[in-house]
């Protein structure tokens, strides 16, 4: 590729070309078939925008809260693993970049950079996610950093009892974590710690009301980036499903497939309070370091505010489901 990389897909060639095949297969691959990785990116494609008119929109405010945190625009930074294979500083940079792009990082429980070196490097609001081990007290332990060096909540990730790649690390994480991890430990897991809980990895309606019910701060609706189980719907066509079962009770967040800001739009269209971004982040970081992250965050901003304008949005509270169309409906107002 020659020259500056003009949306965040380019990334993704960027980073081919920097990374090793090994570590960017890893970065870029999903479960089995990569049915679902490419049904995460492609079911947005069949989303149509219907956009609003006369409207003004002479100043767009792209700004909202996440648990009460205000950030700069509905875009957090989605736990990815071992950031030190794409950049040697790491998720330093990409804390860094979150910072400057004022948003929230979600720092993985694998994690190549410690907590303390990731929080000491600059001022941001960041989550812990986390998987736990079958040493309860490991987790225990893990949690109480986190918050001791100012995470402000956490991540349980629900979509891994295991993993699925073959690679060491699986068979690591499958040999310590904990597969019988089940409702029950929402309340162990309150009981050891002050900070709210987001669960991670929310696909139906049905989980959505348990998770209300027991009581967490927020619900990610992810497939895992598709690197779990294949054949799962792709993420943006069961965001309404579990909106819908919410009620509002708690927000409702949103991953998988997010390249483009008219993606974000679709997204909080249907109902997220915000969205995050997995790959396009490890692939800017690969390619450029922190001002990678930083291009690739700005690249979203950037087209979620043109989105917005040309939509007749001057805030993400005017964004409604109004403004989308789903194939279905399309399909359907043909009767
Ligand atoms: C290389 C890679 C590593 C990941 N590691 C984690 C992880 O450690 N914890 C976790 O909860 N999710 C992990 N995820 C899933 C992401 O948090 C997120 O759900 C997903 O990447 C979103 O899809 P996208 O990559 O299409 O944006 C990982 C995803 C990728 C691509
Ligand atoms: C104990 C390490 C678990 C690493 C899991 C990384 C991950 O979630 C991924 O998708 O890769």
């Amino acid at each position: 590729m020659v020259g500056e990389p003009l949306n965040v897909n380019e990334f993704q060639e960027l980073a081919r070309e920097a990374l090793p095949k090994m570590y960017n297969d890893f970065y870029a691959g999903g479960a089995e078939d990569q049915y679902t990785l490419k049904e995460n990116v492609e079911a947005f494609r069949r989303i149509m925008i219907w956009p609003r008119i006369l409207v003004d929109v002479s100043r767009i405010d792209m700004s909202t809260t996440v648990l009460g945190y205000k950030i700069s625009a509905p875009i957090l930074i989605a736990p990815t693993a071992l950031h030190k294979l794409a950049h040697p500083e790491g998720e330093v940079a990409t804390a860094r970049a979150a910072a400057a792009c004022k948003t929230i990082m979600v720092l993985s429980f694998a994690s190549s950079c410690t907590v303390v070196e990731v929080a000491s490097s600059c001022q941001a609001v960041r989550f812990f996610q986390l998987y736990v081990y079958k040493q309860r007290e490991i987790a225990a332990v893990l949690v109480q950093r986190a918050e001791r060096n100012g995470y402000k909540a956490l991540v349980l990730t629900v979509d891994t009892p295991r993993l699925d790649n073959g690679s060491n690390l699986a068979a690591y994480a499958n040999k310590a974590m904990d597969a019988s991890i089940c409702w029950k430990d929402i309340e162990w897991l309150k009981s050891i710690t002050n900070l709210p809980i987001l669960i991670k990895g929310v696909l139906t309606g049905e989980d959505a009301i348990k998770a209300a019910e027991v009581g967490v701060a927020g619900i990610m609706v992810s497939n895992h980036g598709a690197r779990q189980l294949d054949y799962t719907d792709a993420t943006i066509n069961v965001l309404e499903e579990v909106v819908h079962a919410v009620r509002g009770r708690v927000p409702v967040f949103f991953d998988g497939g997010v390249r483009r800001g008219t993606d974000i739009f679709k997204a909080l269209a249907l109902g997220a309070q915000a969205v995050l971004v997995g790959r396009p982040v490890i692939f800017g970081l690969a390619a450029k370091g922190e001002y990678g992250v930083r291009q690739v965050i700005q690249m979203l901003k950037d087209e979620l505010e043109l989105t917005m304008a040309l939509s007749g949005c001057p805030s993400v509270k005017d964004i409604t489901r109004r403004h989308v169309r789903t194939e279905r409906e399309r399909l359907h107002a043909m009767l």
